[in-house]
């Protein structure tokens, strides 16, 4: 049985993952910690977990922490998270990260999109952990850089076309939108239930928003050449799931099932990533609590341009699911192990 922390098991992925990891058969939560809960039942934060898991919430000690665990997942603020990685590091232990202090390779683009950084010594041996595409190098790594929701929603649902030169690289517009889940469990005025609740609206337009330098970094090493994006997020009100809307050139005329042979083919064999039939678009609502990427494929009639959409659970395949899907791969268990089952709303 590997014993497991999650540093922020108060906060919405801390506590999703705590929903997976207590039915995984191989894992034992023995740890969680919370800043302003310490000391307290996590089933008193989240009262549906009462009499299945009411492990008490600890204070972020992580010599304490490290000594009785042997992974770690960081599911902190960014910032807070590069603050404690470096002594569960020290002390052995395996950590998956979910926040973006070690998604960035470079530290001067991590310090201008976030801010310095704290410990750039240890960003070449992070791995950017979507198995999709780097399950090799995730089996064989200690340190996880857990993708952000949106860019894992992006790279998936771009990969075949950039690795296939079927599109313009530099022709990239993606428009996504999230639940409000996305944003974190803290109160902020923006996600106030009468801020969100019967509107729809964008924001970080403009090219300000911090996912961009994940995707582009990823999105260039798929394309073989550095790229920029357009991209704009948007805020839904709904609890869960991203659905992101990615428009690119094609090189010459595409037919639509081709670009899905080209799909089928290239996510072959993955447990995650369903490639829907030509005409069937996704849905949140039919990722919702899963670990699923759903990606449907189209062209434009008039315009020929490719339109390809994708939908995930941002706290499942977007944050927590993968995080457990890349702890299987580390320690050489079934990747599905703990995911398959996961219930999936008709
Ligand atoms: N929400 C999402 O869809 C996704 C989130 N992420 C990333 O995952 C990480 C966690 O996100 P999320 O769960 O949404 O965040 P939440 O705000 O919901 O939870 C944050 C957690 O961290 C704890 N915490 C905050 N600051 C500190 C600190 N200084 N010291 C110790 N503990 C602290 C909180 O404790 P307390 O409750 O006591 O305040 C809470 O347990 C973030 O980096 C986020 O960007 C990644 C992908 C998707
Ligand atoms: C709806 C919403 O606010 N979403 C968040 C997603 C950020 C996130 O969770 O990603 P990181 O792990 O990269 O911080 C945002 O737009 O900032």
């Amino acid at each position: 049985m590997l014993k497991v922390a999650i540093v922020g098991a108060s906060g919405y992925t801390g506590v999703e993952l705590l929903r997976i990891l207590h039915s995984h058969p191989e894992v034992a939560v023995t740890c969680v910690t919370s800043e302003q809960s310490a000391g307290r039942p996590v089933s008193s934060v989240f009262p549906s977990l009462r009499g299945r898991c009411d492990i008490v919430l600890e204070n972020l000690e992580p010599v304490g922490i490290a000594e009785k665990v042997d992974i770690v997942f960081t599911a902190l603020p960014h910032k807070a998270a590069m603050e404690v990685v470096p002594t569960f590091m020290k002390m052995g232990k395996d950590v998956i990260d979910l926040s973006a202090d070690y998604r960035i390779h470079d530290a001067d683009t991590y310090g201008k999109w976030y801010e310095p950084h704290l410990n750039p010594e240890l960003l070449p041996e992070a791995v950017y952990g979507i198995p999709e595409l780097r399950r090799a190098e995730i089996a064989e790594a200690s340190l996880i850089a857990n993708p952000g929701c949106y860019p894992t929603s992006v790279i998936l649902g771009l990969a075949p076309l950039l690795k296939g030169k079927v599109i313009d690289p530099k022709s990239i517009i993606v428009d996504a939108a999230s639940g409000t889940s996305g944003a974190g469990r803290g109160a902020k005025v923006d996600n106030l239930y009468c801020e969100v609740n019967e509107g729809f609206r964008a924001y970080g337009v403009g090219g300000v928003h911090r996912h961009i330098p994940e995707i582009e970094q990823e999105l260039s090493l798929l394309a073989g050449i550095p790229l920029n994006i357009t991209f704009t997020p948007h805020l839904v009100p709904m609890d869960r799931g991203i659905l992101s809307t990615i428009y690119s050139q094609p090189g010459g005329s595409v037919k639509a099932s081709d670009l899905i042979a080209l799909y089928e083919a290239f996510y072959d064999g993955e447990p995650f990533v369903r490639v829907l039939p030509e005409g069937v678009l996704p849905s949140t609502a039919h990722v919702r609590g899963s670990n699923f990427c759903d990606i449907g494929v189209t062209v434009d009639q008039r315009t020929g341009r490719v339109i390809v959409i994708s939908a995930i659970d941002n706290l499942v395949k977007g944050a927590s699911g993968q995080a457990v899907q890349n702890m299987n791969l580390m320690c050489g268990l079934p990747e599905t192990l703990g995911l398959d089952l996961l219930p999936v709303f008709p």
